[in-house]
């Protein structure tokens, strides 16, 4: 089975640097909707059985192009939703920024019963996310768009293949409309997948990157987190 992970298109608060991570949050920004319609050309070669998306409004929004084209019913799942910022949410100021990341990477490193300080702990959040792959999997699809968010899909991605560097998570950038391909490497319980591609920058294609503007300022963050 091949799972496509994508993350959404740009919002205002990915241009705003926020942890905007609550329901139903922001619509795309022009930009954003432009990646997401990119999606239908960039995939067309990929055979796809279905597409999810998570319950926030983005990344409906993202998928909806492709659902279109491929004339399939996008399917909701609360389960992919991004990692709650908790008491951190909407801050944009890098101390918080850098709270937020270092509980994610404490959770890669294993300590998945840290809780986000007023959010979820990292067990919470993988097992959301992996419930849906299961039922994914129990299916019996084999080519599977999923559309998410990025620190989610950073965290689940990199627990979750055998192939990740788990001690360098900052290697793992993803704007919006990056997408990585996983595929069953059968093995490991704990880490089932390998990565077969990570496409940090919109798929779409480089004139659709605004990397200042896709997020908080992970990669600032990063150089002062590890
Ligand atoms: O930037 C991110 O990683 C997160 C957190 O703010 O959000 P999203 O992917 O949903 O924009």
């Amino acid at each position: 089975m091949r799972l496509i992970l994508i993350r959404h298109g740009q919002t205002p608060s990915n241009v705003r640097r926020l942890l905007d991570t609550a329901l139903p949050g922001p619509a795309l920004t022009e930009l954003g909707e432009q990646q997401a319609q990119a999606l239908v050309p960039a995939l067309a070669e990929l055979p796809l059985d279905a597409i999810y998306a998570s319950v926030a409004l983005r990344a409906q929004q993202t998928a909806q192009p492709l659902v279109e084209a491929r004339g399939l019913d996008l399917q909701v799942r609360e389960g992919l939703r991004e990692i709650s910022a908790g008491d951190l949410e909407l801050a944009g100021d890098l101390p918080s920024i850098k709270s937020y990341l270092k509980v994610v990477y404490a959770w890669l490193l294993g300590e998945r019963e840290l809780r986000m300080p007023g959010g979820e702990t990292g067990a919470e959040v993988l097992s959301r996310f992996d419930e849906v792959i299961r039922e994914i999997s129990e299916a019996g699809l084999q080519n599977v768009a999923v559309v998410s968010h990025g620190a989610m899909i950073r965290a689940w991605a990199a627990c979750r293949a055998a192939n990740t560097d788990l001690e360098n998570p900052q290697k793992y950038d993803l704007s919006n409309t990056g997408m990585v391909i996983l595929e069953n490497s059968g093995g490991d319980a704990e880490r089932p997948w390998r990565i077969v591609s990570w496409i940090g920058e919109p798929i779409g294609g480089p004139e659709l990157a605004d990397t200042h503007h896709d997020g908080p300022e992970i990669e600032e963050v990063n150089a002062e987190t590890r």
